[in-house]
């Protein structure tokens, strides 16, 4: 038997961990906890993520999330207005978002259901899924928050992060991607670091924008720098 196992109960599909079940099951829900209360006391576009994509001058851009995750970043920048295109390659991570978007855009709740349905998910890699989407739709910004080394030992790291960190592993090609983001965004690639890691590929952001724990480092895309 597998350590991680993809369960599909009555309400979602979600991934457990047979060795140690008290951890808690992983699943994506826009509807309720930590996405609900984000979105309704998060801070609007006041917020940090908001300041570093620029939606104080874009109007409901165009984002390409490349490296999506359980979609929470994607979520927040959808209720902020934007259309995001969310790129995951691993299957197991996709699958888990498939699932959580598919039922907020089949949700009861209206706002919920019109946020998700601004949200695009494909199961590709982005190094191939940013050359195809912005020949479909150029990205206005394309943002980045690849996997960043563990540092505290696993049984203090919160569950989602324990997930990314066992199910997944480090990306080894995110300075790359970097470059590869540049190529295509046409105002920014936003890429989100724990505060004191090293830039991605070394590359002097044009500006940063930092929080407590995290910071958010910003390069100008070809119709901003030129
Ligand atoms: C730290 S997580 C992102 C968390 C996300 N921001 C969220 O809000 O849930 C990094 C994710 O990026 C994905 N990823 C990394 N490199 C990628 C690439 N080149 N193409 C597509 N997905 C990638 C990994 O599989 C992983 O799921």
């Amino acid at each position: 038997m597998s350590r991680y196992q993809l369960i599909q109960t009555p309400q979602r599909l979600e991934l457990h961990d047979a060795l140690d079940p008290k951890i808690g099951a992983v699943y994506v829900d826009f509807l309720e906890g930590k996405a609900q209360h984000r979105r309704l006391f998060g801070g609007g576009k006041s917020q940090d993520i908001a300041k570093a994509v620029g939606l104080h001058k874009l109007k409901n851009p165009h984002v390409i999330d490349a490296t999506a995750g359980l979609g929470r970043e994607s979520f927040v920048l959808a209720t902020l207005g934007c259309r995001v295109t969310l790129l995951e390659r691993s299957p197991i991570v996709h699958a888990l978002l498939d699932d959580g978007l598919k039922r907020a855009q089949a949700s009861d709740d209206e706002t919920v259901r019109s946020i998700a349905q601004r949200m695009t998910l494909h199961h590709i890699d982005a190094h191939t899924g940013l050359a195809q989407c912005c020949t479909h739709e150029p990205a206005d910004v394309i943002y980045l928050d690849p996997m960043f080394p563990e540092r505290q030992k696993s049984a203090l790291v919160q569950k989602e992060m324990r997930f990314f960190h066992e199910v997944v592993g480090d990306d080894h090609d995110d300075d790359d991607l970097l470059d590869i983001a540049c190529q295509y965004a046409k105002h920014r690639v936003t890429v989100k670091r724990p505060r004191h890691a090293p830039e991605l590929a070394n590359r002097k952001p044009a500006f940063v924008i930092s929080g407590k724990a995290v910071r958010y480092d910003v390069y100008l895309g070809k119709a901003t720098s030129q």
